[in-house]
Protein backbone atom coordinates (compact mmCIF):
# COMPACT_ATOMS: atom_id res chain seq x y z
CA UNK A 1 0.00 0.00 0.00
CA UNK A 2 1.14 3.72 -0.80
CA UNK A 3 1.30 5.12 2.48
CA UNK A 4 1.82 8.60 1.11
CA UNK A 5 -1.12 8.66 -0.56
CA UNK A 6 -3.52 11.80 0.17
CA UNK A 7 -6.86 10.23 -0.23
CA UNK A 8 -8.51 14.14 0.58
CA UNK A 9 -7.16 15.27 -2.97
CA UNK A 10 -10.00 12.55 -4.37
CA UNK A 11 -12.66 13.46 -2.04
CA UNK A 12 -14.78 17.08 -4.04
CA UNK A 13 -15.86 19.44 -1.35
CA UNK A 14 -19.56 20.85 -2.59
CA UNK A 15 -20.90 23.45 -0.31
CA UNK A 16 -24.83 23.58 0.07
CA UNK A 17 -25.57 20.49 -0.94
CA UNK A 18 -28.14 18.67 -1.15
CA UNK A 19 -29.63 21.86 1.26
CA UNK A 20 -28.29 24.85 2.25
CA UNK A 21 -25.45 24.67 5.45
CA UNK A 22 -24.58 21.24 4.46
CA UNK A 23 -20.46 21.16 3.08
CA UNK A 24 -21.22 17.68 0.67
CA UNK A 25 -18.09 15.02 0.49
CA UNK A 26 -18.11 13.59 -2.73
CA UNK A 27 -16.81 10.37 -3.21
CA UNK A 28 -17.64 10.37 -7.02
CA UNK A 29 -14.11 11.81 -7.65
CA UNK A 30 -12.66 8.74 -5.82
CA UNK A 31 -14.25 6.29 -8.42
CA UNK A 32 -13.37 8.74 -10.81
CA UNK A 33 -9.53 8.04 -10.17
CA UNK A 34 -8.26 4.25 -10.36
CA UNK A 35 -5.46 5.07 -8.32
CA UNK A 36 -7.54 6.23 -5.55
CA UNK A 37 -10.20 3.79 -5.93
CA UNK A 38 -7.69 1.25 -5.73
CA UNK A 39 -6.24 2.87 -2.76
CA UNK A 40 -9.44 2.80 -0.26
CA UNK A 41 -9.75 -1.14 -1.18
CA UNK A 42 -6.11 -2.00 -0.58
CA UNK A 43 -6.29 -0.22 2.55
CA UNK A 44 -9.64 -1.91 3.72
CA UNK A 45 -8.42 -5.53 2.68
CA UNK A 46 -4.83 -4.46 4.47
CA UNK A 47 -7.30 -3.67 7.82
CA UNK A 48 -9.24 -6.66 7.99
CA UNK A 49 -7.50 -9.46 6.16
CA UNK A 50 -6.31 -10.56 10.29
CA UNK A 51 -9.55 -10.03 11.59
CA UNK A 52 -12.56 -12.93 12.21
CA UNK A 53 -15.06 -11.32 9.83
CA UNK A 54 -17.51 -13.58 8.39
CA UNK A 55 -19.49 -11.17 5.96
CA UNK A 56 -19.74 -7.55 5.12
CA UNK A 57 -22.87 -5.47 4.96
CA UNK A 58 -22.94 -2.44 3.29
CA UNK A 59 -25.99 0.72 2.77
CA UNK A 60 -27.44 1.36 -0.31
CA UNK A 61 -25.90 3.74 -2.75
CA UNK A 62 -22.50 4.46 -2.20
CA UNK A 63 -21.45 1.77 0.27
CA UNK A 64 -22.69 -0.68 -2.28
CA UNK A 65 -19.64 0.19 -4.49
CA UNK A 66 -16.67 -0.03 -1.95
CA UNK A 67 -18.62 -2.76 -0.47
CA UNK A 68 -18.17 -5.13 -3.80
CA UNK A 69 -14.60 -5.48 -4.41
CA UNK A 70 -13.94 -5.50 -0.75
CA UNK A 71 -15.78 -8.54 -0.40
CA UNK A 72 -14.58 -10.21 -3.30
CA UNK A 73 -10.91 -9.41 -2.27
CA UNK A 74 -12.35 -10.85 0.94
CA UNK A 75 -14.33 -13.72 -0.31
CA UNK A 76 -16.49 -13.33 2.17
CA UNK A 77 -20.69 -12.79 1.72
CA UNK A 78 -21.67 -9.27 0.38
CA UNK A 79 -25.54 -7.94 2.45
CA UNK A 80 -27.03 -5.34 0.72
CA UNK A 81 -28.91 -2.92 3.11
CA UNK A 82 -31.15 -0.83 0.86
CA UNK A 83 -33.68 1.58 0.86
CA UNK A 84 -37.01 0.78 1.68
CA UNK A 85 -39.26 -0.87 -1.35
CA UNK A 86 -36.11 -1.84 -2.94
CA UNK A 87 -35.74 -5.50 -1.72
CA UNK A 88 -38.16 -8.47 -2.51
CA UNK A 89 -39.70 -11.26 -0.65
CA UNK A 90 -38.90 -11.10 3.16
CA UNK A 91 -37.57 -7.38 4.88
CA UNK A 92 -36.81 -6.43 8.45
CA UNK A 93 -37.10 -2.17 8.04
CA UNK A 94 -35.74 0.47 10.22
CA UNK A 95 -36.73 3.54 9.91
CA UNK A 96 -33.79 6.50 10.67
CA UNK A 97 -33.03 10.31 10.63
CA UNK A 98 -30.04 11.51 8.35
CA UNK A 99 -28.56 15.08 8.40
CA UNK A 100 -30.68 16.67 6.33
CA UNK A 101 -33.50 14.16 5.75
CA UNK A 102 -36.06 10.95 7.26
CA UNK A 103 -35.18 7.41 5.42
CA UNK A 104 -35.93 4.13 5.86
CA UNK A 105 -33.70 1.15 4.72
CA UNK A 106 -34.53 -2.66 4.84
CA UNK A 107 -32.39 -5.83 4.85
CA UNK A 108 -32.98 -9.91 3.83
CA UNK A 109 -32.83 -11.15 7.53
CA UNK A 110 -32.61 -14.70 5.65
CA UNK A 111 -28.98 -13.44 3.95
CA UNK A 112 -27.70 -12.90 7.33
CA UNK A 113 -25.57 -15.49 8.47
CA UNK A 114 -26.72 -16.41 12.10
CA UNK A 115 -24.40 -15.77 14.83
CA UNK A 116 -21.77 -14.70 12.38
CA UNK A 117 -19.56 -11.24 12.70
CA UNK A 118 -21.10 -9.05 10.11
CA UNK A 119 -18.68 -6.09 9.18
CA UNK A 120 -20.49 -2.68 8.52
CA UNK A 121 -19.34 -0.56 5.77
CA UNK A 122 -20.56 2.96 4.07
CA UNK A 123 -18.81 5.11 2.36
CA UNK A 124 -19.59 8.16 4.87
CA UNK A 125 -20.61 8.23 8.22
CA UNK A 126 -22.22 11.88 9.26
CA UNK A 127 -24.64 11.34 12.09
CA UNK A 128 -24.69 7.55 12.33
CA UNK A 129 -28.23 7.29 12.16
CA UNK A 130 -27.93 5.12 8.74
CA UNK A 131 -25.48 2.82 10.48
CA UNK A 132 -27.36 2.85 14.06
CA UNK A 133 -31.00 1.71 11.99
CA UNK A 134 -28.71 -0.72 10.07
CA UNK A 135 -26.81 -2.16 13.16
CA UNK A 136 -30.37 -2.86 14.50
CA UNK A 137 -31.22 -5.03 11.32
CA UNK A 138 -28.48 -6.75 11.55
CA UNK A 139 -28.86 -7.63 14.77
CA UNK A 140 -32.34 -8.32 14.41
CA UNK A 141 -31.62 -10.52 11.91
CA UNK A 142 -29.53 -12.51 14.22
CA UNK A 143 -25.53 -11.40 13.49
CA UNK A 144 -23.41 -9.41 15.87
CA UNK A 145 -21.32 -6.15 14.24
CA UNK A 146 -17.93 -5.96 15.25
CA UNK A 147 -16.81 -3.24 14.03
CA UNK A 148 -18.50 -0.17 11.87
CA UNK A 149 -16.53 0.93 8.85
CA UNK A 150 -16.55 4.19 7.03
CA UNK A 151 -14.58 5.37 4.09
CA UNK A 152 -14.71 8.90 5.27
CA UNK A 153 -15.67 10.22 8.89
CA UNK A 154 -17.41 13.48 9.61
CA UNK A 155 -16.82 12.86 13.88
CA UNK A 156 -18.12 16.72 14.80
CA UNK A 157 -21.18 15.05 14.48
CA UNK A 158 -21.21 12.89 16.82
CA UNK A 159 -21.45 9.81 15.46
CA UNK A 160 -19.64 7.81 18.27
CA UNK A 161 -21.90 8.68 20.91
CA UNK A 162 -24.73 7.30 18.63
CA UNK A 163 -22.71 4.09 17.06
CA UNK A 164 -21.53 3.23 20.76
CA UNK A 165 -20.14 0.47 21.65
CA UNK A 166 -19.24 -0.61 18.51
CA UNK A 167 -15.82 0.42 17.61
CA UNK A 168 -15.29 2.91 14.11
CA UNK A 169 -13.18 2.97 11.86
CA UNK A 170 -12.65 5.33 8.98
CA UNK A 171 -9.83 6.14 6.14
CA UNK A 172 -9.98 9.75 6.66
CA UNK A 173 -12.17 12.18 8.94
CA UNK A 174 -13.23 15.87 8.51
CA UNK A 175 -13.01 17.91 11.61
CA UNK A 176 -15.75 20.77 10.47
CA UNK A 177 -18.24 22.14 8.08
O1 LIG B 1 -24.36 9.09 9.10
P1 LIG B 1 -25.63 9.56 8.47
O2 LIG B 1 -26.04 10.93 8.95
O3 LIG B 1 -26.73 8.57 8.59
O4 LIG B 1 -25.36 9.79 6.92
C1 LIG B 1 -24.53 8.97 6.14
C2 LIG B 1 -25.30 8.35 5.00
O5 LIG B 1 -25.74 9.37 4.10
C3 LIG B 1 -25.28 9.06 2.79
O6 LIG B 1 -26.19 8.30 2.07
P2 LIG B 1 -27.50 8.85 1.37
O7 LIG B 1 -28.67 8.48 2.22
O8 LIG B 1 -27.33 10.30 1.03
O9 LIG B 1 -27.64 7.95 0.09
P3 LIG B 1 -26.80 7.57 -1.23
O10 LIG B 1 -25.61 6.75 -0.81
O11 LIG B 1 -27.81 6.77 -1.97
O12 LIG B 1 -26.39 8.84 -1.93
C4 LIG B 1 -24.03 8.25 3.01
O13 LIG B 1 -23.73 7.44 1.89
C5 LIG B 1 -24.38 7.43 4.22
O14 LIG B 1 -25.09 6.24 3.89
N1 LIG C 1 -21.92 15.93 4.53
C1 LIG C 1 -22.12 14.84 3.78
N2 LIG C 1 -21.36 14.61 2.67
C2 LIG C 1 -21.57 13.48 1.92
N3 LIG C 1 -22.49 12.56 2.20
C3 LIG C 1 -23.24 12.74 3.29
N4 LIG C 1 -24.21 11.99 3.85
C4 LIG C 1 -24.65 12.62 4.95
N5 LIG C 1 -23.99 13.77 5.15
C5 LIG C 1 -23.10 13.88 4.13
Amino acid sequence: MNTAFNLDDYIRKVPDFPNKGVLFYDITSILATPKAFRYCIDSMVDIYTDKTIDAVAAIEARGFLFAAPFADRMQIPLILIRKKGKLPGKTLSKKYQLEYADAEIEIHPDDVPSGKRVLLLDDLIATGGTLKAATELIVQSGASVPEIFGVVGLPFLNYAAVLDPVPIRTLIQYHSE
